[in-house]
């Protein structure tokens, strides 16, 4: 299948998009349609030439922002279309192509994921008012993490949740903890062995990799599990949740809405979840802004250390993601806390490998875990499995 392939990962109010060819050096069409339904909807993003261009779109809603990317294209058409979809519970171990039948399984599932799974669904019903020839499939955030043994899955809850109503650690950004894991095999000289993933976006998560499957995460039955994110808590006492409720009165819709809309570094700095400005904010003194970033990286090591357990052996670790690929200060900041694991940071490489940047991190002549810096690709990714998916099915 030598045709591009349409990736899509569809938010409530976003879609972004990215037209990849079969040759993965070829220039990629891309960008996003960002507040959907608002006046001030626009589509934001670059043409083959890499020229960039930022449209209104007023009160545009999903279809119509597909519409919009579609004449984007160029006049190339998709052969297929790649749709991220965020939870696929127990059903999916890889990409499948979306019929009737799997889309009664995302919405199966969209219970343990109410902030991604209907958006995903509304994506696969827009993109197949505007595409209804092409075929769709569905590549899960889920899938790479169901090689997770039963200790690492389970909570320690009573049976009949797992076993009646699917009550279990699913972890999520599969596609990237896969992706910068399979990439530090290929570029280092430690090859496929175990790797520690730290992807850390506005959603964050680590991942213990050995031998390309995941055997833990941080993430858990929702998104919301783990680290510090932009705006979501991670990690609270399961005790919060009742104390809120008893104590201050505060609905379960209420306390959910704090915890992934109002938390994390927005609720620890006070001031916003953007990490850059975070940074800035913390180096002119800002009090909350240094907590903010302090907690984070705390976690982030925190949560490493523990991973570690889940490997054999440590061949290194990989920083992705906006914050991991751009944040000298929070590599070196996480690395510090881990003094007993042996890594050597480089600081002149640290600082260097910024803006996409791939590379080792480690001072010379170092022969402990390697340090890596690996930029992710979840949409290169998706359209490598949904080429895979289609050429593979009987
Ligand atoms: N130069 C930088 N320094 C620190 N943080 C950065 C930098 N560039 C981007 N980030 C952070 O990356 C995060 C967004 O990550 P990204 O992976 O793009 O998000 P998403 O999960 O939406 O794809 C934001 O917190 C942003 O501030
Ligand atoms: C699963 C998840 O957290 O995704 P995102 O980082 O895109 O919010
Ligand atoms: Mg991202």
């Amino acid at each position: 299948m030598n045709a591009p392939v349409l990736v899509i990962n569809c938010g409530s109010s976003s879609i972004k998009y990215a037209l990849i060819d079969s040759d993965p050096q070829a220039p990629r069409l891309e960008g996003i349609a960002e507040r959907l339904g608002s006046e001030d909807a626009r589509l934001k993003g670059k043409n083959s030439a890499g020229d960039r261009f930022n449209q209104p779109l007023p009160g545009a809603d999903h279809t119509q922002a597909l519409n919009a990317i579609l004449e984007r294209m160029e006049g190339r058409l998709p052969a297929a279309v790649g749709h991220r979809i965020v939870h696929g519970g127990e059903h999916f171990t890889q990409a499948a192509l979306i019929d009737a039948s799997v889309i009664a399984a995302i919405q199966t599932t969209a219970a343990l994921a109410p902030l991604h799974n209907p958006a995903n669904l509304a994506g696969i019903a827009a993109t197949q008012n505007v595409f209804p020839e092409l075929p769709q499939v569905a590549v899960f955030d889920t899938a790479f993490h169901q090689t997770m043994p039963p200790r690492a899955y389970r909570y320690a809850l009573p049976e009949s949740l797992y076993a009646e109503h699917g009550i279990r650690r699913y972890g999520f950004h599969g596609t990237s903890h896969a992706y910068v894991s399979q990439r530090a095999g290929e570029l280092s000289s430690r090859g496929t062995g175990g790797w520690l993933t730290a992807h850390l976006g506005n959603g964050c998560s680590t991942s213990a990799v050995w031998n390309n499957q995941s055997q833990d995460t941080s993430m858990g039955l929702t998104p919301l599990e783990g680290l510090v994110m932009g705006t979501r808590s991670g990690d609270v006492d399961p005790g919060l949740h009742a104390h809120l409720h008893r104590q201050l009165g505060w609905s379960l819709d209420k306390i959910d809405d704090v915890l992934n809309k109002e938390s994390g570094l927005l609720g620890l700095s006070g001031l916003t979840n953007d990490m850059r400005e975070i940074e800035e904010a913390a180096e002119q003194g800002h009090a909350t802004a240094q907590l903010a970033v302090e907690v984070f990286c705390y976690r982030i090591a925190k949560s490493l250390a523990g991973l570690s357990c889940a490997l054999p052996q440590l061949d290194g670790v990989i920083f992705t993601g906006g914050i991991g690929e751009n944040s000298p200060i929070v590599r070196r900041r996480v690395l510090a806390l881990l003094p007993h694991f042996g890594f050597a940071l480089d600081n002149d490489a640290n600082e260097a490998t910024i803006r996409g940047k791939e590379g080792k991190l480690d001072s010379a002549s170092h022969e402990g875990p390697q340090v890596w810096v690996i930029p992710t690709d979840e949409e290169g990714r998706i359209a490598m499995e949904t080429r895979h998916c289609l050429e593979t099915r009987v």
